[in-house]
């Protein structure tokens, strides 16, 4: 059944907008869920940790937590004070100085990780968070996005071993939209 306190919650939080958007791997869409709106709510963050961390309880293993930069970074700490379980964030790309990580945060070999993602359209930047996850040695099956925008984020995810879960869809998301806002 679709979160209906956290559907209302991006709602109020007026997350949704309607126009010309580009996306960030290719193509352009009539909506596009401000995540930064919704990452920046305190009502938004706590309904988001709640959720997160009841689909982690139900679970056998309680994996570490991953959060996709940027967007996802607040949800993965949010969730990691709702859980008591560490994190660590997976970079778009290598740190160009310092420490040189693409992985920050600690992360034993081996050790079981679960994505967390703010959206997935075609689910692309959480296949490369897992290629990188993967590459440090960390056993990655599963990615828990708050929105699925339904454009085949989950079979691009399959296809590379990892199973979606989302919070909520497009379709429960974009119920209440203008008729002429494809979700
Ligand atoms: O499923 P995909 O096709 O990969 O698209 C969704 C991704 O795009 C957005 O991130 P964005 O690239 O805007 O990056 P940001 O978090 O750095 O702002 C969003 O937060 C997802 O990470
Ligand atoms: O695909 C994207 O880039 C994208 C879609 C969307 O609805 N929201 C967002 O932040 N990114």
């Amino acid at each position: 059944m679709a979160n209906e306190e956290l559907i209302a919650a991006l709602r109020d939080a007026e997350a949704v907008k309607f126009g010309e958007f580009e996306l960030s791997h290719g193509g352009t869409s009539s909506y596009y869920v401000d995540k930064y709106v919704f990452e920046t709510d305190p009502t938004c963050l706590q309904r988001i940790a709640e959720a997160f961390a009841e689909r982690i309880a139900g679970w056998d293993e309680q994996p570490t937590l991953a959060g996709v930069a940027l967007g996802a970074v607040p949800l993965v700490a949010v969730t990691s004070v709702e859980t008591g379980i560490p994190y660590v964030i997976a970079r778009k790309q290598a740190k160009e100085y310092g420490t040189g990580n693409r992985i920050e945060g600690d992360l034993a070999a081996g050790e079981e990780v679960v994505i967390l993602e703010d959206i997935a359209t075609t689910g692309q930047s959480a296949v490369d968070a897992a290629e990188a996850l993967r590459e440090a040695g960390a056993t990655v099956e599963r990615v828990l996005v708050v929105v699925d925008r339904e454009e085949g984020a989950r079979e691009n995810l399959a296809e590379h071993g990892l199973e979606l879960e989302s919070l909520v869809t497009a379709s429960d998301l974009l119920a209440d939209a203008p008729e002429d806002v494809d979700a």
